[in-house]
Order: C-alpha cells, then sequence, then structure tokens
C-alpha cells in the first residue's frame, strides 16, 4: 500500500511572553495585549498593567504574573476565585467595574452600530455582594470513591469546583449547602442527579434535575430534608416538566411593581431581585405607557415588565417562547385583571404568520436572551413604533440590533447600565430608542 505523506498536525504555539502592556479590557473582562504574535486576551488581567502570559491558541492568554499592577486592582474576597469560572472581575474595583460597563458599551455601539446615545445615567446599583437569588449547582458522582461533589464549574472547563459558599449568593441559599449536600448524597441513585437549583423568592426552593423519576425512599429522604430547612422541592425528572415534590406547595412568587408574579421553577428569573424591581420601574418611565395605548412587549418571561406595564392602563400584547411561562404570565394578569394578551411565539419565526403581529403598536419594550433580538429588531424596525425600549444582557448583540434601528430612523435618547451582575464580566443595560420625528 502506497505511503502517504501527512505533515504532523500543527500544535498551538504557548510561548511566555513577559512584561507585556495590557492596552484595556474586552467586554468579557479580558485584558487586550497587542503581542509581537498578535493580539491576546488575558483573564485576570487588568488596563495598565505589565503583565507575563502564556499564548494560548490564537487568541487566548494565561496569566502568569503580574509585573506591574494597576491601581485599581483590589484583593479577591472569594476563596474561590483562582478556580471557579464565575466572579471573573472581582480583581477590579466595584466603581471601576461598572465604568468599564458602561466604556464597552459605549464602544460596541459606535464601533459596530454607529450610535451614540445622547445621555448616560449613572449605573443602578445596589448590593455588590449577597445579591444572587438564584444558583445554578453542577452536580457530579464519583463511583469509585463513592462520593458526591456539589459546586460551580470551573473556568472554561466542565470540572466541579466544589463549595460551601458562594460570596454572591443571598444567604439563604448558602447556609443550606452542608446539609443539601450530605442529604443528596444518600439517595439511592446519585448518580441519576443532573443540576440543583437553588431560588429565594417569598420561599427558598430547590429545584432537583434528575435523569430519571426519584423512588420512594429518595421522596421520604428529601421530604424530609425539604421538613427540616423550611424549602420547598421541585423534582425536574427526564422529559417531563418541574413537579413538586409534595402535592399542597404553591408555586413560587416573585415581586414586581407591588405585585406578586407566580413563576414555575426551572424558569427565568432575573437574579438580583433589587436591582430587577429598580429596572422595571426605569423601563416604565422611559415607556411612560399612557391608558389606551397598545404596547407590545417580546421576550416577556413570566411577566416581570407586561404586569407593571399592564397596571398603568395601556393594552399589552406579551410574547414569550416558553409555553410554562405564557400560562403563569396569563393567569396573573386575569388574577389582577389586567389588560394583557399573553401569546406563545418564537420571535426568530417569520412574524407574518403569527395574527398578534398584524396589528399596530405605539410602542415596543423587548428584553432578549444573550442572542440578542436579530430577527425581531427587523421586524419591529419595519412596524416603525414610536419609542423603543431594549433592555439587554450581552452588549455585542444590543450593538448589532442598535445598527437595525439606526437605519430604520431611530435614535438612541438614554442609555444605562444595571449593575445587575457585580464582580462579573456580564453586562445588563437599558437604552431608549426614539424614531425620529
Ligand atoms: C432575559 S429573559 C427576560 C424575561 C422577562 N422579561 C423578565 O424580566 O423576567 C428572556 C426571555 O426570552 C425568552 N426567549 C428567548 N428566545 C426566544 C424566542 N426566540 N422567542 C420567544 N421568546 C424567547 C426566554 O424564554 C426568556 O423568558
Amino acid at each position: 500500500m502506497a505511503q502517504i505523506y501527512r505533515p504532523s498536525a500543527k500544535r498551538p504555539q504557548q510561548q511566555v511572553l513577559r512584561n507585556q502592556p495590557v492596552k484595556a479590557l474586552n467586554h468579557q473582562g479580558q485584558g487586550i495585549v497587542a503581542s509581537a504574535q498578535g493580539v491576546r486576551f488575558v483573564s485576570g488581567a487588568l488596563t495598565g498593567e505589565r503583565i507575563d502570559f502564556r499564548s494560548e491558541g490564537k487568541h487566548q492568554g494565561k496569566l502568569l504574573n503580574i509585573q506591574q499592577a494597576s491601581a485599581d486592582r483590589v484583593i479577591p474576597a472569594c476563596k474561590y476565585y483562582d478556580a471557579c469560572g464565575g466572579c471573573d472581575l472581582q480583581h477590579l474595583a466595584l466603581e471601576k467595574q461598572r465604568e468599564h460597563k458602561q466604556q464597552v458599551v459605549v464602544e460596541l455601539l459606535a464601533k459596530f452600530a454607529d450610535v451614540t446615545a445622547q445621555s448616560w445615567l449613572p449605573p443602578l446599583t445596589a448590593d455588590a455582594w449577597r445579591y444572587r437569588r438564584r444558583l445554578r449547582l453542577a452536580c457530579h458522582w464519583d463511583r469509585k470513591r463513592q462520593r458526591l461533589t456539589l459546586g460551580l464549574r470551573a473556568a472554561q472547563s466542565k470540572q466541579i469546583v466544589a463549595i460551601d459558599d458562594c460570596l454572591v449568593a443571598q444567604e439563604q441559599l448558602t447556609a443550606l449547602l452542608p446539609s443539601l449536600h450530605s442529604t443528596l448524597a444518600k439517595l439511592q441513585k446519585p448518580e441519576q442527579l443532573g443540576h440543583v437549583e437553588l431560588i429565594h423568592v417569598d420561599r427558598t426552593i430547590v429545584l432537583l434535575r434528575l435523569t430519571a423519576g426519584a423512588s420512594a425512599a429518595d421522596k421520604a429522604l428529601l421530604e424530609a430534608f425539604a421538613e427540616r430547612q423550611h424549602v420547598d422541592i421541585w423534582l425536574h425528572c427526564a422529559e417531563q416538566p418541574p413537579r413538586p415534590l409534595l402535592p399542597q406547595q404553591q408555586l413560587p412568587r416573585y415581586e414586581s411593581s407591588q405585585l406578586m408574579l407566580e413563576f414555575q421553577p426551572g424558569d427565568f428569573l432575573q437574579a438580583h431581585a433589587v436591582l430587577s424591581l429598580a429596572m422595571v420601574e426605569q423601563a416604565l418611565a422611559w415607556l411612560d405607557p399612557q391608558a389606551g395605548e397598545s404596547i407590545l412587549e417580546l421576550y416577556a418571561g413570566s411577566g416581570n415588565f407586561t404586569l407593571p406595564i399592564a397596571l398603568t392602563g395601556a393594552q399589552v400584547t406579551a410574547i414569550e417562547g416558553v409555553p410554562s411561562m405564557v400560562e403563569r404570565l396569563h393567569a396573573t394578569a386575569q388574577q389582577q385583571q389586567l389588560q394583557v394578551s399573553a401569546v406563545h411565539a418564537d420571535l426568530e419565526q417569520d412574524w407574518r404568520h403569527y395574527s398578534w403581529a398584524q396589528q399596530s403598536f405605539d410602542k415596543v419594550l423587548l428584553d432578549p436572551a444573550r442572542a440578542g433580538a436579530i430577527h425581531a429588531i427587523t421586524e419591529i424596525a419595519q412596524r416603525q413604533p414610536r419609542r423603543v425600549i431594549y433592555v439587554s444582557c450581552a452588549p455585542d448583540t444590543l450593538a448589532r440590533d442598535a445598527k437595525h434601528l439606526q437605519a430604520a430612523g431611530y435614535q438612541l435618547k438614554q442609555a444605562q447600565i444595571i449593575d445587575m451582575f457585580p464582580q462579573t464580566h456580564h453586562i445588563e443595560c437599558l437604552t431608549w430608542f426614539e424614531r425620529e420625528a
């Protein structure tokens, strides 16, 4: 058989580069270094620092040593900082984190959309530690050692960092960790545990994701835990929707504009309770809904913005892609006797087939996931509502979508950073676009 020459696969270069200046932070909070090998993004580095790093792959660098530290550098408060992939900006002073987040949005809007806000409000801020009301924990059962690991994912890895505290989670949640760990390790088949979500709203919820239904013995074990810890347990087994462990358990509720909204554990819930309330209030101030106006709300979830808007007397058409959230939104609107039409639809599909999309709307509010509103924004732009309030959790997709609005004749009147995820690089931004007269 003929031998064919095959060049050996090129290994990515892993050269160490020393004393390199960091020129800025990117939107993922990584230091940008323009090295002789090209631009590298280095997690943990700060603007103005000089660092040693190892070049990894085409674009990344691993921080090895800080030769000259920034005056904005602080000692990370969390003992898991080096291992956990969560709070990746806690080495930057809090005020500077907020300045950086606004700067990122300003720059991305200018670079990708040629959009400049007419004015910026100061960032909306609240507690920067112990703020998270939901915490998702990864689980792994080591069959050989008969040991359960319960923790958070390491940075860019599937590894789990076992934790007994998380400084950004509310204390009601972290206080559960030791007893939860020992209870879950006693399950008959702990390998069936996918992940665990802890939620604190009007009650504390432990949602267990399982690959199969729990046995009667496991249910009894969990029931005893729930009683001892005064929590509600929900089970999310295989393809079934999440169910309460006990039939008498009620749906949990969270607050929005003095209303209590029901939601199903597992469905979307804003992470920071205080800032979620403040954000809704600010969005309403800009939207300024009037009785009789017709408002289209996209990516509505279980009604965090919808019901406060409807309280003003405006007619709201709220669109959401997850059926359980549409059901909850519809039920709460009925209980409160509010004018809401809650519709299940995929906003990424062509809107010509949707009857709700054939009406005209005075104003639009949208709050998409990180992917942004790549199709929906073109549909909105065609319909030319007077005002668009865009709530974004990803500045890169906001900039992409803002370009469509700008091309369709909208101006960015105001913008504001919501410090929804302190200590992390994640950025939440509220924007107000107005159609030019
Ligand atoms: C950032 S959450 C906002 C939810 C709500 N506004 C709130 O404040 O709680 C985004 C929502 O968009 C929904 N979603 C994502 N992609 C969608 C799509 N293609 N069509 C409809 N809804 C979608 C998600 O299910 C989620 O509820």
